[in-house]
Parts: C-alpha cells; sequence; structure tokens
C-alpha cells in the first residue's frame, strides 16, 4: 500500500492513530488553547460577514460559483430527504439552506453554528424578514437554533428531545472540525449519535486530493487564481504528509467576496475510515466536477440548473461561470454517507419538537463546552 499522502482516490492516507499518545501538561495545554484560538477565528471571521442585498450578491465576483455550490447543495437534498423529515443543519451559517430544506417538505429544522451572527441572521430569515426587497412566505416547518462549537459540544445531551434525526447535513463547514483528532471525532460521534439508523449524512467539502496535488505543482507554497487562493504554512515546506498525522494540516484559505479563514486538509480516505468507526458506510463521494456532469444528465436538475442561472439560463442570460470560478468548483467535493441499521418501521418516534414556527432572538440557545 502507497504510504504518504493520496494524490489519486486509490491511495490510502493509512488508518486513523486513535490511540496516537497525546502530549501531556503544558504542550497538551498549548495544543488546546491554539484549538479554541482557531475555532474562534474562524467564529469571528463568518459572524463579521454581512448579510448582502440581492444586489451586492448579483455583483460578486464569484456569483455563479455560489449558484452552483446552491445548485450543488439542492442536489444532495432533493436526493435524500423526505417529505416530514427531521433535519440538522449542522454549522447552517445564515441559513443560505432554508428555501431547500422547505422545497423538499421537511418536517422539523434544527440548525447550529458557531457564529453568533449569523445565527442571527438565520433566525431573521427563518422569520421572514431577511431579504430587505423581499418578505417571503413563511417557513411550513417548526424550527430551531443553537448557537455554538459542533466539534467541541457533546450535541446528543443538548439535542436529545429533538433526536432522532433523519437528515443531518453539513455544507462547506467539516474541514473546520479536522484540526485535532479530538474535534473530528467529536464531529462524527454528534452526527451518529443524533441520527436514527439508516439516517443519512450529507456534505460538501475541499476535495485533499485536488488541493495537495496543486500545492504539489505549485512552485511554493501557495496557489491560486483571480477568484481564490490558498497557503500552507511554513511546516509543510517540504509538501510531504505523514499518513500517522493526517489531522492539523492547517492552510489559509481566500475566496473573494466569501471566505479569508483557516482550514484543514480532510484526507478522504482516513475520514472514510473514521466514520466507519461512528457506524457509517459510505454511499458516495464526487468531486463538484464529477457531480456537475452526473447529475446533469437528468432533466429535473438541469432545469434546476437553468433557474438558479449558474450556467446562465441558456436563453436571453449567457453568463456563465467564469473559468477561474470552474477551477475553484473544483477543490470542493460532496458525500453521502448512510448510518447502519434499519429504521423501526414499526416505532413512532418519540422526538418532542421543541421549535417554533417564529423564532425570538431569546429561544436562540447558547451551548458551551461544560
Ligand atoms: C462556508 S460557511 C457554510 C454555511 C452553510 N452551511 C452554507 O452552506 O451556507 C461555514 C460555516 O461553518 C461554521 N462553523 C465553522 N466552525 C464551526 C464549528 N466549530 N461549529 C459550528 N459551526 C462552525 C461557520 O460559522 C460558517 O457559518
Amino acid at each position: 500500500m502507497k504510504r504518504g499522502y493520496p494524490d489519486s482516490p486509490s491511495s490510502s492516507f493509512g488508518p486513523p492513530q486513535s490511540k496516537r499518545p497525546h502530549t501531556q501538561g503544558d504542550a497538551q495545554f498549548l495544543e488546546d488553547e491554539s484549538t479554541k484560538i482557531f475555532a474562534r477565528k474562524v467564529a469571528d471571521h463568518y459572524s463579521a460577514r454581512s448579510n448582502q442585498t440581492l444586489e451586492e450578491r448579483e455583483a460578486s465576483p464569484i456569483i455563479h460559483l455560489k449558484k452552483l455550490n446552491n445548485w450543488i447543495k439542492s442536489v444532495l437534498i432533493q436526493l435524500y430527504t423526505r417529505r416530514g423529515d427531521a433535519v440538522l443543519d449542522l454549522a447552517c451559517g445564515k441559513g443560505g439552506d432554508l428555501i431547500k430544506w422547505d422545497k423538499a417538505k421537511i418536517g422539523y429544522y434544527v440548525g447550529i453554528d458557531i457564529a453568533e451572527g449569523s445565527i442571527k441572521d438565520c433566525r431573521t430569515r427563518y422569520n421572514g424578514d431577511a431579504d430587505h426587497h423581499q418578505r417571503r412566505k413563511k417557513f411550513s416547518f417548526p424550527a430551531r437554533l443553537l448557537c455554538g462549537d459542533c466539534y467541541e459540544i457533546r450535541l446528543d445531551k443538548v439535542l436529545a428531545d429533538d433526536a432522532p434525526f433523519d437528515i443531518c447535513s453539513c455544507q462547506f463547514a467539516l474541514h473546520y472540525s479536522w484540526s485535532t483528532e479530538a474535534r473530528a471525532r467529536r464531529a462524527l460521534a454528534n452526527v451518529s449519535a443524533l441520527l436514527r439508523p439508516g439516517g443519512i449524512f450529507i456534505g460538501t467539502m475541499p476535495d485533499a486530493n485536488v488541493i495537495i496535488k496543486k500545492l504539489r505543482q505549485a512552485e511554493g507554497l501557495a496557489f491560486g487564481n483571480s477568484v481564490y487562493w490558498i497557503r500552507f504554512d511554513e511546516e509543510f515546506s517540504d509538501k510531504k504528509f505523514k499518513s500517522s498525522s493526517p489531522f492539523g494540516i492547517k492552510y489559509t484559505f481566500h475566496l473573494e467576496d466569501a471566505v479569508d479563514c483557516p482550514e484543514w486538509i480532510v484526507p478522504f480516505q482516513v475520514f472514510q475510515k473514521l466514520a466507519e468507526e461512528y457506524d457509517f458506510e459510505l454511499v458516495f463521494a464526487k468531486n463538484s466536477h464529477e457531480f456537475v456532469h452526473e447529475y446533469m444528465k437528468k432533466p429535473e436538475f438541469v432545469e434546476l440548473m437553468r433557474r438558479l442561472g449558474a450556467l446562465g439560463d441558456g436563453n436571453q442570460d449567457q453568463s456563465t461561470l467564469s473559468a477561474d470560478e470552474w477551477e475553484a468548483a473544483y477543490l470542493y467535493m460532496s458525500f453521502v454517507l448512510r448510518k447502519r441499521g434499519q429504521p423501526d418501521k414499526t416505532q413512532t418516534s418519540d422526538r418532542k419538537e421543541r421549535g417554533s414556527m417564529h423564532i425570538e432572538e431569546q429561544d436562540i440557545m447558547y451551548i458551551g463546552s461544560d
């Protein structure tokens, strides 16, 4: 078996090192502190991003990429959600997917995010007054919002009455859990504990194989184009990644008009093995380019793409993704995991929905790690 970092999907990063000896005392304290500092940095970055007006959004240099990513999320949601499903939206952000869930006719929604500003925006959007120009009709499902670190806190306790969920979605956010093994495990343990047997975990995250390949092709430690750049820390100057330490591989990611913060590589094969430990089996994993090619073969998703306008409407609007946006899309992949087991059809859910149809500011629950 090839050791080291995988360049191709068939290579392996080696098994997760669950028994890796932890550094003791001061070193452990410093590691914990720096993990907290980075989590705060990520939270502050997203919290500070204000809600854009429709005009500002349309003027974004990556508007077509945003629309393409919305199409990918919509496809995932439409493929795996059934009417009445209870949904856990991990790192829900400003609630950009609320309309998608509404279209899928879900029955209950719980959204959690570490960024207070984003959760507040999500509340405003859910209550129906997010868009300055458009007051949309009320959402048809009750919801609950929480603010906290999903990769630190045990959510099974916090959400004991809301579980089990039929589907969990973590869009463009799971990589923030790969700063340490403990956080990556907490993320998977949380999702596994809250999903029902047979429940589905969908997500989109950076494609480690593409990023590492581009790093190795680059002259230095940075690469990118007019819409994004990625820069690795000096400690990775040899561009070699040990299979024994697949966590904490940090880089800085800048995406025009969207992201500017530390992120972590998620070697997919390690992720898959780790997920198996938490009772997940892989349904599929696809780079965004492959995803587009595959689902653009289906007329309903072609029509959805036309309506969202990522590739222009094929009619008057000929505007489409730029080559640089298409290259940035290549940095991402989507995955679908299924929690092992069969749903118990004889048993009705004993979930006590705690959401409401209108969320007051004081209804947002702030959760800490104790
Ligand atoms: C790129 S945004 C995606 C938001 C949303 N899922 C979407 O697709 O529109 C990443 C989100 O992850 C959230 N996030 C990052 N680390 C987190 C953590 N430890 N716990 C909860 N949310 C986190 C950020 O605050 C941000 O809202």
